[in-house]
């Protein structure tokens, strides 16, 4: 999969509910930070709790709301929270609807064998990326790697990887995928949306172990 080498593999963590988590999160070296609006979800918060701790992050970290089948009132109150949100959508969400938030936004696929990237990825050409996700019992968060050999080399999309990354694989994720960034939550959990910095610290030493192998040709 030959794609032009960017500077560095961006990193976000996904699923952060505690102040001393964000802190932990952005001195690892985290690019963004998830907040899950998904009231089914053992790692969500509320709006007014993601502004809270979205207020933690220093400039050109990024606060990323994820929404699940969520109504247009619900995604214009997280946004009126956190202005500078973007936006990821993980639920059945079609293409107008996420259009129609008027931001930027992440779409992501829950991927399997019965999936179509390359049509999918069509599907949604406004998108900023393609978030590949397991396809898991729950819409997401689940912990699972799924086979990334069912990525397409030309995916028209810049391609988030997720789903159950962890310290000990994102290494070879990148290497094999060559994402334009990596996704984690589960892999650096003590429990559901309690974060742990040194896992957060090894996973974002092992992504930048990944990108200085790729910049040396390895
Ligand atoms: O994190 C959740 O609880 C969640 C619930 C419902 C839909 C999506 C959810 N998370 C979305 C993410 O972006 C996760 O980081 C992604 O699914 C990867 O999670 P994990 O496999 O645990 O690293």
């Amino acid at each position: 999969m030959n794609k032009p080498l960017q500077a560095r593999t961006r990193i976000k963590i996904c699923g952060l509910t505690r102040p001393e988590d964000v802190d932990a999160a952005v001195a690892a070296g985290a690019d963004a930070i998830g907040f899950v609006f998904y009231a089914r979800s053992p790692r969500a918060v509320t709006p007014l709790q993601a502004a809270e701790l979205a207020r933690r992050l220093p400039p050109f970290v990024t606060p990323v709301g994820l929404f699940v089948n969520a109504t247009p009132a619900e995604i214009e109150a997280a946004c009126a929270c956190i202005p500078t949100l973007l936006l990821q959508f993980h639920g059945d969400e079609t293409a107008a609807q996420c259009d129609a938030a008027g931001r930027p936004y992440l779409r992501a696929a829950r991927v399997d064998a019965d999936i179509d990237l390359l049509n999918f990825a069509r599907a949604f050409p406004a998108a900023q990326a393609l978030l590949l996700d397991a396809h898991v019992e729950g819409y997401g968060g689940g912990g699972k790697v799924f086979d990334w050999s069912l990525i397409p080399a030309d995916v028209p999309a810049p391609v988030v990887l997720s789903g159950g990354l962890n310290p000990a694989n994102v290494t070879d994720g990148i290497a094999r995928v060559r994402p334009v960034a990596v996704d984690v939550s589960s892999g650096v959990e003590l429990a559901k949306g309690i974060k742990d910095a040194g896992l957060m610290r090894r996973f974002c030493d092992a992504v930048r172990e990944a990108d200085d192998r790729l910049a040396a040709g390895l």
